[in-house]
This record gives structure tokens, C-alpha cells and sequence, in this order.
């Protein structure tokens, strides 16, 4: 049905306004939507599936076909319903702005052809007995398992079965050639995959406890650093207790900065240690360091420190664990042969995601063995950030000149369809090893487009769309929902919050409300509520330009002068003019926001206080995937949807400590829907993944679109590897959201999705 009665209104979906179909929504769940033909409640659809439309709640015979309803011309009178503005009599299809996009799917592809890979050669020895115990490997697996002599670098794309070589080469070792399981040494990006791997191979036909218990898997990290533990013989340094927390290095770091007398307060601190953490790995001590502009410049000094620091506190960092190892290997060849000799086969996961001194460490362990085998996919590097370079792949053949390359292209996980239109996007990367995916199975569902109005729109959208599945049968694990950064997750997890479908999210994830620019935001409308609010008063300092050590001058003057210490503000001493006006007309504006509704209240707010000046310049602090200014946008948005600031406020610490519960909650649940970025859903696979905002400025990410207009091209390639990761961890269903409206503003497809040539286009 097209249209329905809310309260005493007809209205009808084709003169609604776009932005206000979630809040018609609202109103069917509230049942205030009513059939105009039997007066039964109806409800509000708003899904990727069909096009939106009323339908009844409730099994029921009533049969209302709508009427056609005549295009008329006149102009549009809105009226007020319930807080939104309703055209009335006249049809708007000219004039409504965005009329509704239905979601289209991806047809035009090359022809799924029947794959007869796997079943090309019979499986022998232990093969074979692997193969009676339904791990079955395909002709190029089988290659790389069974070449067990030499360096051999295995090119292995999305769900061509890199683990499944992994393990089966491990158990192969054992069993056909009866390597010593102390001689293997199986490298893993996380200890997450060494646990799997362990548990899988513990599985295989004549592999023992033992076996599993004397061969060293484990991440870079844990194995590197269990072997400066061993060679420290009195616990002096590498003990556990002295590795520093993140806080610990923030604190160090920020010290440094007042030594150098670094102005504290204008530094992106996190953004400093993701730079050491970079030089680390790429070997560079502080003298090596060429810094490129004057902030490095300053990263380069605090780094000097901090080293210095660090050694005078006899304490170390993650990064120590790998460049003192190699250090230690470099200054004791005596060690470094012990290891060489004992490893004889090393195997490594996720090759194209070491950095410099990962590789190091490989090249100086490998010289003695008797088997290196590096496992990887260019495609799927993701990690530029921490020194990751996809062209250590090349540097393996170049490293071992008699080395053997096999090349694993068949995609045993996602259906042709979105093994195809992942291929038609990767292949436009200009650095990367050829590749032709061919996937093993075809499926009934293409690749889906579909195009919410904003965010808000798109959780709801999604919610409708995985509500409907679990209805025919599925589970919530079958699901899983990825995005490029936390933040695009909002809305999310808000609607998913108001819902009855279990979901988990990440230990990372970060409330919205917490983020700086929020906090300091909301602090503002805090001290509208109460004037005595301490934690609201020292959020709201930095947008002031104040030190924190005004706030106990504050304190002492609210007592002697018998006044609210927001009206102490106003008997701040300062050396600068400007802060001190600034700080009495914080005053006179949070006194002047009571009475107005939360968006006036952050209007005001942003225009008196100047507070895009305070964004320019502590927006992007120590973070820059996520800028301040789109945080001020989105925050308004949320505002919209209240009246009074005290509502705005209980929501926004409502959804605070959600997501601390939800953390807490994620750590046991089993069957939830899985909420993540994408880097976190590297080497996963679901059923069914939905791709959140896949629009220019979130995939790609802004901060890649700003180099690329520079001149580099290095972050666009590594992003469209994130989105070609993202759409490989889907199995049967594809769904690619293409937000119309992002943090309020027009949005525009992603440039790395393929030109949709279909004829679902032109309707
Ligand atoms: N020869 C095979 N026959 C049937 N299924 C296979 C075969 N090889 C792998 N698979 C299945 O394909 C899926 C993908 O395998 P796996 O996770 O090992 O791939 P991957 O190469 O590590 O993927 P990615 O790099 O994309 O994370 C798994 O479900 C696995 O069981």
C-alpha cells in the first residue's frame, strides 16, 4: 500500500520528504499508522529488498489496493504533524528531491563456468588419508603442500584456502617426512590464527600432543619476545612487568614534549606514537630518521627522548620486542646460529603484511633452513600504517633466487558473483601481481546496491533486511556488518541498540560521546543543565583555549563569592584578552541555551564561541581518519531528534554505557551479528555481509583522496584493498550501502565501484 492514515492525516509515499521516512517508521512501531480502507494498524517498510510501503501488521484480509493517483501541479502546502512537515494535496513527483533509489544488483558479470580444479589429480600417501577425513585440496594446494624443499612463496587470493595449506603442510612435514616438530616454526599475524591453526592441525590423522606442544606457532611478536626472555638470564629486562601500557607511552611521550617544550596542547599525541611505532619497525633509531617537515621534525626529538627515557626506566614497548631481537641476533651470531639450526621449516601467514623488520628477522633465520614457505595475497595488504609493504612479496623472490612461486586462484568461500565483481574492483590497482579469481559455486543473489538517505536510514534499512532473514531461518552469526573506521558505526549501534537482535562489537569501539569534540560539545549543554557540573566545566576548557589549572581558581571563587562555577568563568584572570571575553560570553550563552532545543542550543553554541576555530585546531588531534568538523555535523543531526537539551543529554549517556555493556557482552555471546571494521574482519568470512558507506570521503577514506590530490597514490590503492577485503568475506550475499547523505552532507558512490552497467540502472 502507498498510503496510510497517521493520527487524522492521509499521507502517501510519494509526497513524503525523503529525510522523514525513519520518522514515519517511528510512528508505525508507536501504532499510530492506520489501513485508510479497514482502519487496522499498519506498519512502515523500509528495507533493501522492496520499495518502501504500508502494510498490515497483523495477518488480515483486508485486500485495499490503492488508487492511482493523479500527478497534480499545484504548489506544495506543508502542514506540521508530530514534530516532521507533511506536503499536502498535491502529488510532488517533480519536486521531491531525491525520490527513493531501489536497491539494484549487480548482473552484468562473466559467466559462472563449472569448475573441475579440485577434482583434477587423486590425492596420495597422507594426502589421501586427509582427503578420507574430508580435507580435500585442489591441484595448486596440493603443489604447495607437498613441495617441502627449497623457499617457496605461495601468491594466494581471497578464500583460496591459505590455512587450510597452512596446517595441511604442517601435518604433511610431520608425517611424511618426519620432521622434528621442534624444527618447524609456524608464524601468524594474530594469536587469534595461531590458536586456530593449532587447534585445526591437533585435528589431522597422526598428529600428537606432542607435536603440537614442541613446534613454536605464534605471532612475530610472542615468539620473538619469548626468545629475548630466554636469552635474558636474570629477568632484568624482558620481563613482562616492565612492558609499558599505551597510557605509559602517552604519558612518556607527552613528557618528552614538555622537556622540548613542544606546546602540549596543540600536539596530536597518538599520531607521534603511530609514527615511532613506524620508524620502529622500519629499523630507524632516532639518528636514522629523516624527518620530511617540521612536525617529524618534532616527532624526531620526542623519539630521542622517549628511547632515552625508556632505557633509563629499564622498561620496553611492543614495538622492543621485534628490533631488539633482531639486534640481539645482529650483535650474537652465536645465538643467532642456534635458531638457524633449529629452524628447519618456517612457514608465515599473511606475508604481504610484514614490515622491515619482520622481514629481517626472516632473512636472518632462513639461511640454514631446510623449507621457507611465505603464504600471502598483495591484494589483501592492509596495514601501510605500521610499515606493511605488499612489495616484500617481490623482495621474497628476489632474497631467495632459486625460490618457487605457486599461485592459488581459486575462491572456495564467496559465490561467483562476488568473487567476480571483487575482481572487476582490485584489478584496477596499478601495484599488484595478476590475479584471475574463479570461483566454485554460483549463487541465486547477486551483489546489491542500495541507497539509504542518510545513516539513520541505512541502520534501519539493514535491521529490516536482517530481521527479514533470521525470519526465514537464518542465525544472527550468519551475519556480519563492516565498516572503515568506528565512527561510520554510530547509528548503527544506536538502532541496533533499540532492537531484539543480539549483536557484538568490538573492544576498541569508541562511544561516539566520547570522542573529544563530542565530550567538549556536550559539555557545553551540560552546564545549561547544571551550573555546577565540575567534569562539564574541565571538558569545556580546552574549547575555551584555558589550562586546566584555571579550574581550581574556579572552584575557590564559586565558594568565596557564592556563585555557580559557570559564572566563575567570568572572573577568569588570563594574560591574553581574548580568552578572558571568550570565557564571559561562554557565561551569557550557556545561560541564553536553556530554554532552546538542543540543535539551537549547538547552533549558538558553534557560532558564539567560535567553535569551528577550536575544531580547526584540535579536531583532528591524534587522529586522522576522524575529523572534528564532521563530528560537529553528525552531532547536530542526533540533536534534531529532541526537544529539550536534559533528553539529548540522558540519550547520549544512555548510549555511553550501551556500548560499555555491549563490550562486556560481546566477550561471551556466540550467535550476535558481528558489528566491524574492516581491518578487524581480515581472514573471517560470513554468510551475508552488508558494506557500510561505500561513498567517496568514508571508502575511500578523505585522508587517501587528500594525498591522491597531491600527487600519491600509495593510500587510494590501499583503501580499494580495504574495500576488496571487505567484499571478499562474503559468501553467499554482497549488500554495498551507498548513503545518499553522509554526516549531512551529498554523497557519491565510491570511484572504485565498477560502473553498473545493468539494465536495473536505467529504470
Ligand atoms: N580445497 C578446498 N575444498 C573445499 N573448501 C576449501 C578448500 N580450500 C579451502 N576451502 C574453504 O574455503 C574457505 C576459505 O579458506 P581460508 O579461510 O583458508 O582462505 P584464505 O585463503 O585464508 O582466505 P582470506 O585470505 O580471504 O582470508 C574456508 O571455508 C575453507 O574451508
Amino acid at each position: 500500500m502507498k498510503s496510510a492514515r497517521l493520527k487524522q492525516e492521509i499521507i502517501q509515499i510519494h509526497t513524503l520528504k525523503r529525510s522523514d521516512y525513519q520518522l514515519i517508521h517511528q510512528e508505525g512501531k508507536r501504532g499510530n499508522l492506520y489501513c485508510t480502507h479497514c482502519g487496522e494498524n499498519v506498519l512502515f517498510y523500509l528495507g533493501i529488498r522492496d520499495e518502501p510501503n504500508f502494510y498490515h501488521s497483523n495477518e488480515n484480509d483486508c485486500e485495499y489496493v490503492d488508487e492511482v493517483i493523479p500527478k497534480a501541479k499545484e504548489k506544495t502546502i506543508e502542514k506540521e504533524v508530530n514534530g516532521f512537515r507533511l506536503p499536502q494535496g498535491r502529488s510532488i513527483l517533480e519536486e521531491v528531491e531525491e525520490p527513493f533509489k531501489t536497491a539494484v544488483q549487480i548482473e552484468n558479470l562473466p559467466p559462472f563456468t563449472e569448475n573441475t580444479v579440485s577434482q583434477t589429480s587423486p590425492a596420495e600417501g597422507y594426502l589421501q588419508t586427509l582427503d578420507e577425513h574430508g580435507i580435500s585440496f585442489d591441484r595448486d594446494q596440493k603443489r604447495a603442500v607437498t613441495y617441502c624443499h627449497g623457499p617457496l612463496l605461495v601468491l594466494a587470493g581471497a578464500g583460496s584456502g591459505k590455512t587450510r595449506v597452512l596446517t595441511g603442510k604442517t601435518a604433511y612435514l610431520f608425517h611424511e617426512y618426519q620432521v622434528d616438530p621442534r624444527s618447524v616454526l609456524l608464524v601468524t599475524f594474530t594469536a587469534k590464527a595461531a590458536n586456530e591453526m593449532k587447534q585445526r592441525i591437533k585435528t589431522y590423522p597422526y598428529v600428537t600432543a606432542k607435536h603440537i606442544n614442541q613446534m613454536v606457532c605464534g605471532t612475530f611478536h610472542s615468539i620473538f619476545y619469548r626468545i629475548l626472555s630466554f636469552h635474558d638470564y636474570n629477568n632484568q629486562k624482558w620481563d613482562h612487568r616492565y612492558l609499558l601500557k599505551n597510557w605509559q607511552k602517552e604519558q612518556m611521550i607527552k613528557q618528552s614534549a614538555r622537556t622540548l617544550q613542544i606546546d602540549e596542547k596543540d600536539f596530536p599525541f597518538d599520531m607521534a606514537l603511530q609514527l615511532i611505532s613506524f620508524w620502529k619497525n622500519s629499523l630507524l633509531s632516532p639518528k636514522d630518521v629523516r624527518a620530511n617537515d617540521s612536525w617529524e621534525e618534532k616527532v624526531q626529538q620526542m623519539y630521542q627522548a622517549y628511547e632515552e627515557e625508556k632505557q633509563r626506566l629499564n622498561t620496553f614497548d611492543f614495538d622492543d620486542m621485534l628490533s631488539s631481537c633482531y639486534e640481539l641476533f645482529k650483535n650474537n651470531p652465536q645465538i643467532l646460529a642456534q635458531y638457524q639450526k633449529r629452524f628447519k621449516y618456517i612457514l608465515i601467514d599473511e606475508f604481504q603484511d610484514v614490515n622491515k623488520v619482520q622481514f629481517e628477522l626472516l632473512r636472518m633465520l632462513a639461511p640454514e633452513s631446510e623449507h621457507i614457505c611465505a603464504v600471502g595475497d598483495d591484494d589483501q595488504s592492509i596495514y601501510a600504517f605500521r610499515g606493511s609493504d605488499p612489495s616484500y612479496l617481490t623482495e621474497f623472490e628476489q632474497m631467495f633466487e632459486d625460490s618457487f612461486q605457486i599461485t592459488l586462484q581459486q575462491n572456495y568461500r564467496s559465490s561467483h558473483e562476488i568473487t567476480a565483481y571483487a575482481s572487476q574492483v582490485i584489478k584496477k590497482n596499478k601495484r599488484r601481481k595478476a590475479k584471475n579469481m574463479v570461483a566454485q559455486f554460483k549463487s541465486e543473489a547477486y551483489p546489491t546496491l542500495f541507497y539509504p538517505y542518510d545513516e539513520e536510514e541505512e541502520a534501519l534499512m539493514i535491521l529490516t533486511d536482517i530481521q527479514e532473514k533470521i525470519r526465514q531461518g537464518h542465525e544472527p552469526n550468519d551475519f556480519a556488518i563492516l565498516y572503515r573506521t568506528h565512527s561510520t558505526s554510530r547509528a548503527l549501534f544506536e538502532r541496533f541498540t533499540r532492537s531484539n537482535i543480539p549483536f557484538k562489537i568490538e573492544q576498541d569501539a569508541e562511544s561516539f560521546y566520547d570522542r573529544f569534540i563530542i565530550r567538549t560539545l556536550l559539555s557545553f549543554l551540560r552546564l545549561a543543565i547544571n551550573e555546577d557540573d565540575t567534569q562539564a566545566l574541565k571538558d569545556a576548557l580546552p574549547a575555551l583555549f584555558l589550562a586546566q589549572s584555571h579550574l581550581q581558581d574556579m572552584k575557590a571563587n564559586s565558594i568565596l563569592q557564592d556563585c555557580s562555577l559557570l559564572e566563575c568563568l567570568s572572573m577568569v584572570q588570563s594574560k591574553y584578552a581574548f580568552q578572558q571575553s571568550k570565557a564571559k560570553k561562554t557565561v551569557t550563552t550557556i545561560k541564553a541555551i536553556k530554554q532552546l532545543s538542543p540543535f539551537l542550543a549547538l547552533e549558538k553554541i558553534e557560532k558564539e564561541l567560535q567553535i569551528q576555530d577550536f575544531i580547526k585546531k584540535r579536531g583532528n588531534e591524534g587522529n586522522k581518519m576522524d575529523k572534528g568538523s564532521e563530528d560537529l555535523k553528525e552531532l547536530k543531526l542526533i540533536a534534531k531528534k529532541f526537544s529539550t537539551i536534559l533528553e539529548f543529554i540522558e540519550y547520549a549517556d544512555h548510549m555511553r554505557a550501551k556500548i560499555k555493556e555491549m563490550k562486556q557482552l560481546s566477550k561471551t555471546i556466540e550467535n550476535a551479528v558481528t558489528f566491524s571494521t574492516i581491518h578487524k574482519a581480515k581472514g573471517l568470512e560470513y554468510p551475508f555481509v552488508y558494506l557500510l558507506s561505500v561513498v567517496d570521503g568514508s571508502l575511500p577514506h578523505d585522508y587517501a583522496l587528500e594525498e591522491y590530490r597531491s600527487g600519491i597514490d600509495q593510500s587510494l590503492e590501499e583503501e580499494r584493498r580495504l574495500l576488496y577485503v571487505a567484499m571478499t568475506r562474503a559468501k553467499e550475499q554482497l549488500h554495498i550501502s551507498l548513503l545518499q547523505h553522509r554526516k549531512g552532507k551529498k554523497a557519491y558512490p565510491s570511484r572504485f565501484l565498477p560502473p553498473i552497467r545493468n539494465k536495473a540502472l536505467s529504470k
